[in-house]
């Protein structure tokens, strides 16, 4: 089943008081299917964050469409975008974005509390989701006495407990290190084997090659995108490095 479609996004920045305009994202298409693990990579100011902030509706773009379920999310009514955002989408980000002043679940009730979720069901969900992300000790602590590592396994459990179409990840592991990095990348990767859609931006090679599907940005255009069919994340990461070196001109990270 196709989840998500992108047709002819274009993205122009203009300051209101300069003429000097940007295009952010020029003309971006592509799709996925239910139950794919997007990696999308390109150099620094290609227009991944653009993209992904469009994809999640936090922008509006200046033309084309974003079909999530046969529906436009471009087309939604201000007032009814966080509670389409909370019902539809799950966010990981590279700095945690975990409250403080709330417990660990607390911060991962959050999104149902916000939905009017019963609390059984919060309960019954969370039972559930706590052992696979190896958080089942930390729930009653508060963020601030994670380690990082620690604090994006709880970030992820936030991301799913609402059972999202789509989860969108910016550069999940950017504030973790190597070792965090990778059982977090082994992580997503159980998490989209188990039928989780996942789609990433990243300019870590490292990081994509645990993805299904790899989409280069450069300009604000995909000018390609690798499979990693059966190989090894390691393997993959060899490909999609050279890929970068070639096509993009650029030594990557
Ligand atoms: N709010 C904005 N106003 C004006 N220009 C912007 C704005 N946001 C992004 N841009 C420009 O759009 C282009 C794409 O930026 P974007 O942040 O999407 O790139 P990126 O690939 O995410 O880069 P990075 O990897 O450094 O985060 C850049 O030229 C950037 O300067």
């Amino acid at each position: 089943m196709m989840l998500l479609q992108v047709n002819h996004l274009q993205k122009i920045f203009q300051t209101r008081f300069s003429k000097e305009k940007t295009i952010a994202l020029q003309d971006v298409n592509f799709s996925v299917e239910d139950g794919e693990y997007i990696a999308i990579m390109g150099e620094s100011g290609s227009g991944k964050t653009t993209l992904l902030n469009t994809l999640a509706t936090l922008d509006k773009p200046t033309s084309g469409s974003v079909i999530l379920n046969g529906h436009d999310v471009t087309k939604i009514k201000e007032n009814k975008l966080a509670e389409f955002r909370r019902e539809h989408l799950g966010f990981i980000f590279q700095d945690f974005n975990l409250l403080d002043t709330l417990s660990v679940r607390d911060n991962i009730f959050l999104p149902l509390v916000l939905g009017r979720q019963k609390v059984r069901v919060m309960e019954q969900r969370l039972e559930k989701l706590a052992p696979k992300l190896n958080i089942a000790d930390l729930l009653n602590k508060q963020p601030f006495e994670l380690s990082g590592g620690q604090k994006q396994r709880v970030a992820i459990a936030r991301a799913l407990i609402t059972e999202p179409e789509l989860v969108l990840a910016d550069e999940p592991t950017a504030a973790l290190d190597f070792k965090n990095s990778e059982s977090l990348l082994a992580l997503l990767e159980g998490i989209n084997e188990t039928g989780q859609t996942i789609l990433m931006v990243t300019h870590s090679a490292i990081a994509a090659s645990h993805a299904k599907r790899v989409l280069f940005i450069k300009d604000g255009r995909i000018f390609h995108q690798l499979y990693r069919a059966k190989r090894e994340a390691a393997e993959f990461m060899q490909e999609i490095s050279m890929t970068m070196t070639n096509l993009l001109g650029t030594e990557v990270r």
